[in-house]
């Protein structure tokens, strides 16, 4: 059990919403991310803090993954289609279970299902402000991505960043995110032209240096402060695991050398968890096809599950 009190879920009801699409990136495997964290037992260790469970799994009977692709579109991007059929049927899920007082669990599958949970999440309550937790920024537009892959874009869809550049089935998105919403933790494999968003928007961005330089707890509070001052908003935690160190969480697509250490990655969701303001959370990037040894497969789902844990309460006492 955990003592901590969610304001926006005194109930403790979360709903696991499975998200096995790996249409955002080129490699095979993350689809598999839900069912490896389900098997390694994530929902009867959320019930064991206290919560009621359901397990939905929106994207049954589609079959996405049969259509993928490698060509870039018209719009310089890839699998448009399959992209936004997925983050429809996610939209739809995750918008009902928050309108239902259930606390949406987003488990991936690539992140280009952010596009879906952020969006649904800010229609649910306007005052909702992010945390991304993530190497990457994930804010590249069809404009300005230079590998085409939508895992690198869902935060300009929901920030309307070059709209003119969106192919028009995107149009039904809710540009929903103004940029005093978002902070990002973790950062250190960001485009040029992603940066160039960053400084345009005065999006506060915390990247490994400052964690080196502050400190994690140190680096949440500046984190938590400039989008959430006065702590009151539900938060929308958006945990991409390749934050963490690639020595901790090794499969998964995009590693990036010096991240997070795994002590750090769930003092994040910790830290979250004990604001008692989470309202969403997502787990993404989990690909257990891409560990060399099963210890790699095994530490990088056991670490996916951990931050489930953590973010609903484990460890506080
Ligand atoms: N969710 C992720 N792992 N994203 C990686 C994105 C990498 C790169 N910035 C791109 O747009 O392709
Ligand atoms: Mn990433
Ligand atoms: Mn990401």
């Amino acid at each position: 059990m955990s003592d901590v009190q969610y304001k926006f879920h005194p109930n403790k009801r979360a709903t696991i919403i499975t998200a096995p699409f790996s249409g955002g990136q080129p490699k095979g495997g993350v689809e598999l991310g839900p069912e490896y964290i389900l098997k390694a037992g994530f929902e009867k260790q959320i019930k064991n803090l206290g919560w009621t469970t359901t397990v939905e799994h929106p994207l049954e009977g589609t079959n996405f993954e049969l259509k993928k692709s490698n060509e870039k579109d018209e719009y310089g991007i890839k699998n448009t289609v399959i992209v936004n059929e997925c983050n429809k049927l996610l939209f739809d899920r995750v918008l009902t279970n928050a309108n239902l007082g259930n606390l949406p669990v987003t488990i991936g599958g690539d992140h280009s299902i952010g596009t879906a949970t952020v969006s649904a999440m800010l229609e649910h309550n306007p005052d909702t402000c992010v945390l991304w937790i993530d190497a990457h920024a994930d804010i590249n537009s069809p404009k300005i991505t230079e590998s085409g892959n939508l895992h690198g874009c869902p935060l300009s869809f929901v920030m309307g960043i070059d709209s003119e550049s969106y192919p028009p089935i995107m149009q039904w998105i809710p540009q929903n995110l103004k940029p005093g919403k978002i902070a990002y933790i973790g950062l250190r494999d960001v485009d040029d032209a992603e940066k160039k968003i960053l400084k345009q928007y005065n999006i506060p961005a915390f990247s490994m240096f400052h964690i080196d330089k502050y400190g994690i707890g140190k680096v949440i509070e500046m984190a938590l402060d400039k989008v959430n001052p006065n702590r009151e908003y539900p938060i929308h935690l958006s945990y991409d695991v390749d934050a963490i160190d690639p020595s901790f969480v090794p499969a998964t697509g995009t590693r990036v050398e010096g991240g997070l250490s795994m002590r750090e990655g769930l003092f994040v969701a910790e830290a979250v968890a004990e604001t008692g303001l989470l309202g969403s959370l997502d787990i993404v990037e989990t690909n257990p096809m891409l560990g060399e040894t099963d210890a790699h497969v095994l530490d990088t789902v056991g670490a996916a599950c951990a931050i489930g844990r953590c973010a609903l309460g484990q460890t506080l006492l």
